[in-house]
């Protein structure tokens, strides 16, 4: 995982008071015709901080950016950067940014359009060197329109850091990226912050979100519902999950016993023509169900305790998802939930996000994914 928590010291170290807000958004709502794409926006961004913005599709990530950026008039509310207007601080070159929209120039070398964009920032950095940070130093004389989708993406990245920017904002920077090269570029992303640039970035991956951010929003239907450390935000959804056997020969443990360790909110039993028993507890407070459970004078066999994932707490979250199956009543053995296919991974490994919350009965081996 690349190293995270260093950006808010190099931003104070890069001239940013710690309590100087970055982009503020008070109040805010936009709609288009019948649909509100941002409801109720409240939120402030601090030096230093990398910060995802999560949600699905049509969540009104996109529009948030675009509000940040002046792009777009908020219907209510204020939207401010750097304590003025999104255009005072495009105008002081404060803010880079990547967006969906928009192509490259035609017919121009890779190397000829970063240094355009150097030339005309009013704090633009040497080409070489946007063109090293950025990975694309290989691609300086390639023509611009002549890119595949994630080398494009590379070179929208160099123009967005073509300037010493306080704040770089970043719009599904990996789309179209191969495995590899969205590592490559996340660590590009990370020496970003560690230069002491606030990073906001929209994405659909968790993955991205779960092992770059140091904040993550998550965003649904336009509200934030969400706001903390990718930790926090799994803390919030229940989210450590404890595993263990039961032998036939251990002391009877009953569901109900079960059902009622502190801590617990959803129990899972499922049994062997052994008698083995695997019980899987999903609980608030990890250390007081593992307590409780030797205290009842349990003797569990192999018992784990693990995290889920951002993409179990999203689901919870957002209620998508069947947050906690529960084994049915009279210790019947539950199972596997009819049509239970799981959010399929990606060819990266991470669910996308036309899958989450596809299938309402996503459970705790749908976690399995995401676990770190
Ligand atoms: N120009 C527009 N005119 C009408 N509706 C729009 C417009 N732009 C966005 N919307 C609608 O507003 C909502 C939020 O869209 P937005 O693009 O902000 O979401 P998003 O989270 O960025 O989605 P995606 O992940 O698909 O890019 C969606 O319902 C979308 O259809």
């Amino acid at each position: 995982m690349i190293g995270k928590g260093v950006g808010r010291m190099s931003a104070v170290t890069a001239g940013l008071r710690a309590d100087e807000e970055v982009a503020a958004f008070r109040g805010v709502s936009k709609s288009y015709g019948q649909v509100r794409a941002v409801n109720g926006l409240d939120l402030v961004l601090r030096p230093g901080e990398t910060v995802a913005l999560l949600g699905p599709n049509g969540a009104g990530k996109s529009s948030s950016l675009d509000l940040l950026l002046g792009l777009r008039e908020p219907d209510q509310g204020s939207v401010s950067l750097f304590g003025g207007t999104p255009r005072a601080a495009i105008e002081a070159g404060r803010v880079g940014a990547m967006l969906q929209s928009g192509g490259l120039m035609g017919d121009v070398l890779v190397r000829e359009l970063v240094k355009l964009a150097c030339d005309v920032h009013p704090r633009g950095r040497r080409p070489a060197e946007v063109m090293e940070s950025a990975g694309i130093t290989e691609l300086a004389d390639r023509k611009a329109d002549r890119l595949s989708g994630g080398q494009e993406q590379r070179v929208r990245f160099a123009l967005a850091i073509a300037g010493a920017n306080d704040l770089l904002v970043l719009d599904e920077p990996t789309t179209g990226m191969d495995v590899s090269v969205r590592r490559q570029f996340w660590a590009a992303m990370r020496a970003q912050a560690d230069a002491g640039r606030t990073v906001l970035f929209a994405t659909h991956y968790l993955e991205e979100a779960d092992s770059i951010a140091d904040r993550v929003l998550v965003l649904h239907r336009g509200r934030l519902i969400a706001d903390g450390t990718p930790a926090e935000i799994k803390a919030r959804a229940g989210a450590r999950r404890i595993t263990f056997e039961l032998h036939p020969a251990d002391p009877a443990a009953d569901e109900s016993l079960l059902r009622t360790l502190p801590g617990t909110v959803s129990l899972d039993v499922t049994g062997r023509i052994d008698g083995v028993r695997t019980v899987r507890i999903r609980s608030r407070d990890a250390d007081a169900s593992v307590a409780a459970i030797y205290r009842a004078g349990l003797f569990p066999r192999g018992l784990e305790v693990t995290s889920l994932g951002l993409e179990q707490a999203f689901l919870t979250i957002t209620g998508e998802g069947a947050p906690f199956p529960q084994s049915s009543a009279g210790g019947t053995l539950p199972q596997p939930s009819a049509g239970g296919t799981l959010p399929q991974p990606s060819a990266g490994g991470t669910p996308r996000p036309e899958d989450w919350g596809k299938d309402a009965a996503a459970d705790d081996s749908a976690a399995e994914e995401g676990k770190r």
